[in-house]
């Protein structure tokens, strides 16, 4: 058996990009090779090598038949290699990162660095902890090593990175969500949105189009992803055609398709916001969420309240559960939050809004904009936004 590769930074078990050396071969499939790791875990490989002994060859995926490479290679629906390529550096980095949440070893760096925002930056942003900036790392260094990506736009960078003139793709990212939280050991996640590196750009000054490629419209996604580090570490992907969940399996490295053609319900019997800003709330959001507490909404059940504060998380028990996540303040950000989890929910079959509009219709104007998010099942968003004034104007500065 292979044993895994060691991360030099913290001495924990990694397993690295396999796919760059047989794309180059044009082999995206190629059994020796994934069944080496595969073979440990009979679940997820007996489906596998099941369908291959059937010479099954196209995508009509049951949980646990393909591997996240696997689905979005020739076997599965077929993205370009580049973009193949750029996943596999991706869901290696989120697996690092993963272990680096979870290692014994690592108790100091949940710790702040400092309180409130980043110093001497300009910006509104928090200070990042030490596991914010190694995620950043991680990322940034998979991306470069990818070969595939023009420029990376990351919450704990002021501005975009320019990292090579030929990369075909734009990588946005919020490295480490909820990081608040990690003291306490509540899950966490990676955001990713992915764009096409917009070539009529190319012969502007390095800065500028960085920046511009950065700010490109939700609607120009071609890929979005969140990391969930929890109980299970969990990839949920859209490449604009459905959306798919992968848990990842610790003994092989592999992330395996366990949610395929993942739908959000049309209506849930949940909400998620941190009610505690009750009395900073507008009118209508007030009622809205005395309405449902009382089950005298379009739905006649008594709504429950769920809030973790970690917006991947709560997003992702939205997805499985339905009901609807929200924040709705000026805090979350377009370009790497709502804009790629909206592509997420509404590919889901959900909505995306910041309580008036579809975030995806919204053109970013700067790389660190808030605005309030609101992202769930399509009836319950209906009738949250029917209460129209639902965002909360005040924001006076919380320090929990
Ligand atoms: O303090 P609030 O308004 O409840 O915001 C909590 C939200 O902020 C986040 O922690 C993101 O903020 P940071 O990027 O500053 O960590 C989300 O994970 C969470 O959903």
């Amino acid at each position: 058996m292979q044993l895994p590769a060691t991360s030099t930074l913290h001495q924990v078990p990694i397993f690295p990009p396999k796919i760059q050396n047989f794309l180059s071969k044009g082999r995206i499939f190629p059994g020796t090779h994934f069944y080496k790791y595969r073979g440990m875990a009979s679940f997820s490989g007996f489906g596998v090598r099941s369908q291959m002994a059937k010479g099954g060859s196209s995508f009509g995926a049951d949980s646990g038949d393909f591997t996240l490479i696997e689905y979005v290679g020739k076997r599965g629906i077929n993205v370009e290699d580049d973009l193949v390529v750029l996943l596999d550096h991706i869901q290696y980095a989120c697996k690092r990162i993963a272990a680096h949440v979870a290692s014994p070893f690592n108790n100091s760096f949940g710790k702040q660095r400092s309180l409130g925002a980043v110093a001497d930056s300009g910006s509104d942003r928090d200070a990042p902890k030490p596991l914010d900036i190694l995620s950043n790392e991680i990322i940034l260094s998979s991306l470069q090593n990818s070969g595939k990506v023009a420029v990376m736009a990351s919450e704990e960078n002021d501005d975009p990175i320019w990292i090579s003139d030929d990369g075909p793709y734009v990588v946005v990212t919020d490295p480490l969500d909820g990081s608040r939280n990690i003291d306490a050991s509540i899950p966490t996640g990676t955001i990713f949105g992915i764009y096409k590196r917009l070539a009529e750009l190319d012969n502007l000054p390095t800065e500028e189009k960085a920046m511009l490629n950065s700010l490109q419209s939700g609607t120009k996604l071609v890929a979005a992803g969140y990391v969930l580090y929890s109980s299970a570490t969990i990839l949920c992907t859209t490449f604009g055609s459905g959306t798919q969940a992968f848990t990842l399996d610790h003994t092989t490295g592999d992330f395996i398709l366990t949610h395929p053609s993942l739908k959000i319900p049309p209506r849930g019997q949940i909400y998620s916001v941190n009610d505690a800003r009750y009395f900073d709330w507008p009118e209508g959001l007030r009622q809205y969420i005395d309405t449902v507490r009382q089950g005298k909404g379009r739905y006649p059940k008594k709504y429950s309240a769920r809030y973790i504060c970690s917006l991947v998380a709560d997003l992702h028990r939205t997805l499985i559960y339905g009901g609807v996540a929200m924040n709705p303040r000026d805090h979350l950000r377009l370009v790497y939050e709502a804009n790629p989890l909206s592509f997420i929910v509404e590919q889901a079959g959900g909505r995306g809004s910041d309580g008036k509009h579809r975030i995806l219709s919204l053109q970013p104007v700067k790389l660190h904009q808030r605005l309030p998010l609101f992202l769930g099942s399509l009836e319950d968003m209906e009738e949250l936004e029917s209460y129209v004034d639902v965002q909360q104007k005040v924001n006076p500065g919380y320090e929990v």
